[in-house]
């Protein structure tokens, strides 16, 4: 039987050097830009592209791809309601971790449930979570189709796939949407700018 959430007698211990000094010393605000979207929307790509453009200019930024967790810290989840909320939990709670590190944290996951993102949001000090959806209209995540998932979701040979069998309940007010212009999608140095910008108006591109 599970353990989780049965903790006691535990206290939280403060370390001297907090997150105002991490920041002073990064010369930047932490905060977890959280991209959220169907599969094949363009999530991964967003999110690399942030951290480049970060990166050129000599800010720290740290991304959790959603895909790449599941290798690791989330190797023991599968794609069952209960399984994706205890997933964003998870990368919620360490995304939370490297924005307190002073870290401009890039979280990409479908995140399907508006719960789940709202509990990751609640951790994080007001303004400090950004969500970014990628609203791309199913049938193009379907037509690039780049790991050939939809096709066996189509086939019945892949269950509860998001779009096609399982639910995605977009945000109802995120901070920033990407959608397409006249039926084309921005090329991903645009959308990655579009974030950007938003972050140095909200100045965590400074101390
Ligand atoms: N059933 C089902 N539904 C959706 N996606 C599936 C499924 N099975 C496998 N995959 C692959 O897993 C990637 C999504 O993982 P996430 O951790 O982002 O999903 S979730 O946030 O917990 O819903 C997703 O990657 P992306 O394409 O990058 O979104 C898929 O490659
Ligand atoms: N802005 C874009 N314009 C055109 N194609 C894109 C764009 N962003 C991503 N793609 C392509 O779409 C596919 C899915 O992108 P990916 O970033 O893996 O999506 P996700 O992480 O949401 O599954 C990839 O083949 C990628 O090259």
């Amino acid at each position: 039987m599970s353990s989780l959430g049965n903790s006691t007698n535990i206290f939280w211990h403060e370390c001297p050097v907090g997150k105002p000094d991490k920041q002073k010393l990064l010369q930047q605000k932490g905060c977890v830009v959280w991209i959220t979207g169907l599969s094949g929307s363009g999530k991964s790509t967003l999110a690399c592209s942030i951290g480049r453009e970060l990166h050129s200019r000599g800010k720290l930024s740290y991304v959790l791809d959603g895909d790449n967790l599941r290798h690791g810290l989330n190797k023991d989840l599968g794609f069952k309601a209960e399984d994706r909320a205890e997933n964003i939990r998870r990368v919620g709670e360490v995304a939370k971790l490297f924005a307190d590190a002073g870290l401009i944290c890039i979280a990409s996951l479908i995140s399907p449930y508006r719960r789940d993102r709202d509990a990751c949001r609640s951790l994080l000090p007001v303004a400090s979570f950004i969500e970014v959806f990628m609203n791309m209209p199913l049938e193009v995540c379907e037509k690039r189709d780049a790991k050939g998932l939809y096709k066996l979701a189509r086939e019945g040979k892949i269950k509860g796939f998001t779009g096609i069998d399982d639910p995605y309940e977009p945000p109802l007010n995120c901070e920033i949407e990407i959608q397409q212009h006249h039926g084309i999608c921005p090329a991903p140095n645009v959308m990655a700018g579009q974030v950007v910008s938003y972050l140095e108006e909200k100045g965590f591109l400074h101390a």
